[in-house]
């Protein structure tokens, strides 16, 4: 991981015609970590975007050195499949073996859950089985649109671990939350400083 980085400089974003962000400069070494807050509808899913190279940034520059990794609210993981085979699918197609699944299932707890079909995973282990891919994936950086949501305290300590143990090996991670998250030491970015000037308090 030794290139790692993510870096955007005086990023802006035009959704629908509306400016929503603008002036986002953001410079992530090996081991950096990003918090993302604001209210709903702020632009945080935008910006996550943008850093995945989902979304064009309307003005600046995102450059990305080493493979990026996403999860949001979207689960991305076959629902009829057992919920191991669905994660080695992604495995798989991300280059990564089945003990880097095996680590990534135990991370998140899923270890006695790994026969069971995604569709009957409750909100919580679906969320925690979507960080499992994001884990098992290998991908330095790591994008994280609300990771928080449907877990309880335990699975939020999980994901806690989880961040610290790949920042720790130089990984990189930004998450967006409307609520607060046990990330280590994140430069915290609030999305008020980045309104157009006219919606700015
Ligand atoms: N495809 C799109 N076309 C036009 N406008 C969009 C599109 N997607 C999102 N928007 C608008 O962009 C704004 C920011 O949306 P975004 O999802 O980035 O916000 P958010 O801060 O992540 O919100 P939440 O906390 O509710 O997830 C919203 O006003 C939304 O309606």
């Amino acid at each position: 991981m030794s290139r790692t980085g993510l870096r955007l400089s005086g990023v802006a974003c035009v959704r629908g015609g509306r400016l929503l962000f603008r002036g986002i400069d953001l410079a992530m070494e090996a081991g950096g970590s990003a918090l993302v807050k604001g209210p709903n509808g702020i632009g945080k899913s935008s910006l996550i975007r943008i850093c995945a190279g989902l979304l064009r940034a309307s003005v600046g520059t995102v450059e990305r050195h080493g493979k990026v990794t996403l999860t949001d609210e979207r689960l991305a993981l076959d629902m009829e499949q057992p919920l191991r085979a669905a994660l080695d699918f992604w495995a798989r197609l991300d280059g990564a073996g089945p003990q880097a699944v095996d680590a990534a299932m135990a991370a998140m707890a899923l270890a006695s859950l790994a026969q069971v079909p995604v569709r009957m995973l409750s909100t919580g282990q679906r969320k925690r089985a979507a960080l499992a891919r994001v884990i098992a994936s290998g991908a330095p950086i790591w994008l994280l649109d609300e990771p928080g949501n449907g877990l309880d305290d335990v699975a939020l300590s999980l994901l806690g671990d989880a961040v610290a143990g790949h920042l720790a090996k130089g990984g990189i991670v930004v998450a967006a939350s409307h609520q607060p998250l046990p990330l280590v030491t994140p430069v915290v970015m609030a999305m008020q400083d980045y309104l157009p000037t006219e919606e700015a308090a």
